[in-house]
């Protein structure tokens, strides 16, 4: 088949091999005129340590990217999608999105806003996979979901390589919310991280994490058991936990007390966490929904709480039960 990705950062380069290996002719746009030049010429990018198969074509023409293929691969960041493919003729295509988050501006996921710009279909690509492992071929697995689960079984029997496994799962709503908490969540786990390592409470982050998501997921539509698979605590673990995190990598910067705009403008890669941490704030206030762990990641970053205050606050809210996840508080 022919495929085009758009967005030539880590995950839509690293995707560009694994779809080279399935076998498929691939297109990748490149957005960046030096990464457009570095990658003809020497197969590697300055986002990600990769040396790509031969075959792959680079453009850095998205009208010709779009027409290459009626299957189109997004990785292009949430917050950047509209400014990108807004006005493109989408009609007849088949987006597969592979970006985790909320749009600020219209609290849209990404499968929303491909809707919006006409696509025929959206399907969405999210789990556990790190651009850099998947890249090194480490076995790996995700999940393709769509609103039809015949769309996302086509998507995920693109896939034919023996490191990247790929399930079907038709609650695109709770596959879409997991990918954009989990960075948000991510977060916290990086303050933590920053205020000691401590286990105890990263157990406790991702266990009561999954409240949060099953509570906004809810109120969005989306199943609750999705939140236990590969897209919800699937990839909240290996984000809370893995060393290539960079939403995690934030939250540390944050618990040594630095400004985010200070974090921010030394990174060249993206923390899709932060602006969607304040998507997630306003969508609590749009549903009258309590999120606090999400909550107090929007006041570190953006109201410039401090993280250990953020921390004895959840730890001394009032007494629950455990059970009945879908209560409000
Ligand atoms: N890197 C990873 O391991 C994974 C990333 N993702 C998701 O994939 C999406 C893309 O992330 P990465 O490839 O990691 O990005 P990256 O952080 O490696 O690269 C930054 C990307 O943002 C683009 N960009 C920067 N400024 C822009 C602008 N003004 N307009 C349009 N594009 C702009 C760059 O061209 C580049 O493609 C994100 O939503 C991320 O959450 C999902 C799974 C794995
Ligand atoms: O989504 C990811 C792994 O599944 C990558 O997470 P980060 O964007 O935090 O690096």
């Amino acid at each position: 088949m022919k495929i085009a990705i758009v967005g030539a950062g880590s995950w839509g380069t690293a995707m560009s091999k694994v779809l080279a290996n399935s076998g498929h002719e691939v297109l990748l746009w490149v957005r960046e005129n030096d990464l457009l030049d570095q990658l003809k010429e020497s197969k590697r990018s300055y986002y990600i340590d990769i040396i790509l198969p031969e075959g792959i074509l680079f453009t850095g023409d998205i009208q010709e990217a779009i027409s290459f293929s009626n299957l189109i691969f997004n990785a292009v960041p949430v917050q950047f999608i509209r400014r990108i493919f807004e006005g493109l003729d989408l009609r007849g295509k088949t987006v597969v999105n592979l970006s985790k988050g909320i749009e600020l501006s219209s609290l849209k996921r990404p499968s929303e806003l491909f809707k919006e710009f006409g696509a025929f279909r959206c399907v969405t690509l999210s789990g556990p996979s790190y651009a850099d492992e998947v890249a090194r071929e480490v076995p790996t697995t995700v999940v393709s979901a769509a609103e039809r689960i015949e769309d996302a079984r086509f998507v995920r029997d693109i896939f034919k390589t023996g490191y990247f496994r790929v399930y079907s799962n038709n609650d695109q709503v709770g596959v879409e919310v997991s990918g954009a908490l989990k960075n948000v969540i991510a977060i916290a786990a990086g303050i933590i991280d920053g205020m000691g390592g401590w286990y105890n409470t990263k157990a406790s982050l991702i266990t009561r994490a999954i409240v949060e998501f099953i509570r906004l997921g809810n109120c969005l539509g989306a199943k609750p058991e999705t939140f236990g698979g590969l897209a919800g605590i699937g990839d909240l673990i290996v984000t809370c936990t893995g060393k290539y995190s960079r939403n995690r990598a934030v939250g540390e910067e944050l618990a040594k007390g630095k400004d985010i705009n200070e974090i921010l403008s030394k990174r060249k890669t993206v923390a899709e966490g932060v602006p969607t941490s304040k998507a997630v704030h306003e969508l609590a206030k749009v549903f009258n929904i309590e999120l606090p762990i999400s909550s107090e990641v929007y006041k570190v970053i953006f109201e410039g709480k401090s993280p250990w205050q953020a921390v004895e606050e959840l730890m001394s809210r009032s007494q629950k039960d455990e059970i009945n996840w879908l209560q409000n508080r």
